[in-house]
């Protein structure tokens, strides 16, 4: 099947050669995305503000890896990178990626007090001050720091509009092209505030090792803008086509763990 990870409906993730894996991983219990409850998230006046800093000749080339489609950065030297916030090292930029629904009435992977987007988008960071590689960060409980942000359905969104450009050059999985410049700050909202809570990658290996950094205010995007990465395919070019929508994890249990923001 061309879909390499699928979720079912209840309780299992449908894996290559449809070998049942759990949902959550056994024993989790810091797994992601979660249902944010504003009210029940607790204010921590000592977080700091979040500081970007984006190099955009960083930018490496767009890729269809039949999940999403990723835009992959240089992260051999630190000049694409994200400090502060409830981080203690800075940590930096990877790649970023979306998750979307077949249709606008949801689509992201948190959610608002139950509320879904149409999509959302993450920006994925690793702390090479303290490990070496990405690959030993990933499986370390500090060791990512992913950004998310949520997209909803309004205004045409200019900086979105190169990227959606770009789209039909990586229709089917496992295609990739160049892009060699663009700032991702441009998706970022101007508004700072912000939830954090500690979790997981919401796709396979699912480690624990995420803080989780999700912007308080969406950016729009237009209809035009979101059909674009409906028409995106989870199959490879001469298989049976398979839209590449509804990519998102089902919401996991918050467990024993509190949801801060950096708001009143
Ligand atoms: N949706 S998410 O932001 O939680 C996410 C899933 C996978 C990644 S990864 O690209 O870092 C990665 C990590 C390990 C192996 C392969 C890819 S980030
Ligand atoms: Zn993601």
């Amino acid at each position: 099947n061309g879909v390499v990870w699928g979720f079912t409906g209840v309780g299992s993730a449908v894996g290559p050669d449809c070998i049942k894996h759990p949902l959550t991983i056994p024993g989790g219990t810091r797994q992601s995305p979660i249902n944010i409850q504003w009210r029940d998230s607790v204010y921590d006046p000592f977080l700091k503000p979040l500081k970007i800093s984006y190099d955009p000749a960083t930018c490496l080339h767009i890729w269809n890896n039949g999940y999403s489609f990723l835009v992959e950065f240089d992260d051999s030297t630190d000049r694409s990178i994200i400090d502060g916030g409830p981080l203690e090292n800075q940590y930096r930029l990877k790649q970023f990626h979306f998750h979307w629904g077949a249709i606008n009435d949801w689509g992201s992977e948190h959610t608002v007090d139950c509320k879904f987007y149409p999509a959302e988008l993450h920006l994925v960071h690793w702390n090479a001050v303290v490990y070496p590689t990405f690959e030993e960060a990933v499986m370390e409980g500090n060791g990512l720091a992913v950004i998310g942000v949520f997209l909803k359905l309004g205004a045409h969104h200019e900086g979105l509009q190169t990227l959606v450009d770009a789209l039909p050059a990586v229709k089917h999985k496992d295609t990739v092209i160049e892009f060699d410049v663009f700032d991702p700050s441009c998706l970022i909202p101007s508004c700072p505030d912000y939830w954090t809570y500690a979790g997981s990658l919401t796709t396979p290996p699912l480690t624990e090792s995420v803080t989780w950094i999700i912007k308080k205010q969406p950016i729009q995007v237009d209809e035009n803008q979101l059909e674009a990465f409906r028409m995106l395919l989870f199959t490879s070019d001469g298989e049976e086509e398979k839209r590449m929508v509804d990519n998102f994890r089902p919401l996991q249990p918050l467990m024993n763990r509190t949801v801060r923001s950096s708001f009143q």
